[in-house]
């Protein structure tokens, strides 16, 4: 018999006793595969089919591959998950139950007969407002505009910024594919074919991103910079309540915009920068 104290100490490290071949105790451990002689005495030692049957349902099909046989019925991998799952993804199905919940019920303005249907064109405003095309334009109009070299360098970076925040976005978006919710209307103008998906907002992250170039960027009077600021959350309130996103894809949209100015900043193009790369272009 194991003393009180192995005893303990299996339960700790998950092992169990087993007789073993010569009539003593042998510890093994539950994750791992009982050696050859124990395996042959299972199949008639009460002790090894008490330990079978506290198994977890999912190990006792087999743990090393992508399908598992129960009965000769096979099952794929994500259905054992299912049976058995963490708290993480517990926490995650709840966070998402919620997500979706929250999101329909925040999408008062997705169509003219939702409650909040006639605020529709003023939250399609607000859209225009946080879309690719009038921030390209406007920094490429300011660029050429522009005749001072820090006006130049900087919207030449505001720019930059924004392409990489299209190329970033466009590439989560076709990762992740997570479609939009059910109440959106794809009525949106020029969009891309990953448009189609929904995480994370794009509108989110550029108005993020822009919001913190801005602010760092251009001298602004302090009504202004509250200005700049309540934009870009309205931008962001704005994509749940046209119902074009859930609630985590703005949320995760705001972070990532927030980090994109963080790599804008690490890139920075200065004019010397620019003039050793065209030297060493020609
Ligand atoms: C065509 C260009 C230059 C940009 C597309 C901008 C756009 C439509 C992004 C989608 O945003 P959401 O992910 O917030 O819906």
């Amino acid at each position: 018999m194991p003393s009180p104290k192995a005893r303990s100490s299996a339960a700790r490290s998950g092992s169990a006793p087993c007789a073993g071949g010569n009539g003593r105790y042998e510890f093994i451990s539950l994750n791992r595969t009982p050696p050859p002689h124990l395996l042959q005495r299972q199949g008639s030692d009460p002790t090894a089919a008490r330990l079978r049957a506290s198994e977890s349902p999912s190990r006792r099909r087999g743990s090393g591959s992508s399908t598992s046989s129960t009965g000769g019925q096979q099952l794929p991998e994500e259905d054992c998950m299912k049976l058995n799952p963490s708290i993480v993804g517990i926490a995650l199905s709840s966070l998402l139950a919620i997500d979706l919940w929250l999101s329909k019920r925040l999408g008062v303005c997705a169509c003219e007969d939702a409650s909040w249907g006639s605020m529709r064109p003023l939250m399609k405003l607000v859209e225009i407002s946080g879309h690719g095309i009038p921030w390209l334009a406007g920094a490429a109009y300011c660029l050429y505009k522009s005749d001072s070299a820090a006006g130049q360098e900087v919207m030449l970076n505001l720019l930059m910024a924004l392409v990489l925040d299209l190329v970033l976005v466009g590439v989560m978006k076709a990762v992740v594919r997570r479609r939009r919710p059910a109440q959106n209307r794809m009525d949106m103008f020029a969009t891309f074919s990953v448009d189609g998906y929904s995480f994370p907002s794009g509108h989110a992250t550029r108005a993020a991103m822009c919001a913190r170039f801005l602010l760092a960027h251009l001298v602004l009077a302090a009504p202004l910079r509250v200005l700049v600021l309540l934009w870009a959350t309205f931008v962001g309130f704005s994509r749940v309540l046209l119902g074009r996103h859930h609630v985590t894809d703005v949320a995760f949209g705001f972070l990532m915009g927030y980090w994109q100015y963080n790599l804008v900043e690490m890139l920075w193009l200065s004019p010397a920068m620019l003039q050793s790369t065209i030297g060493q272009l020609q």
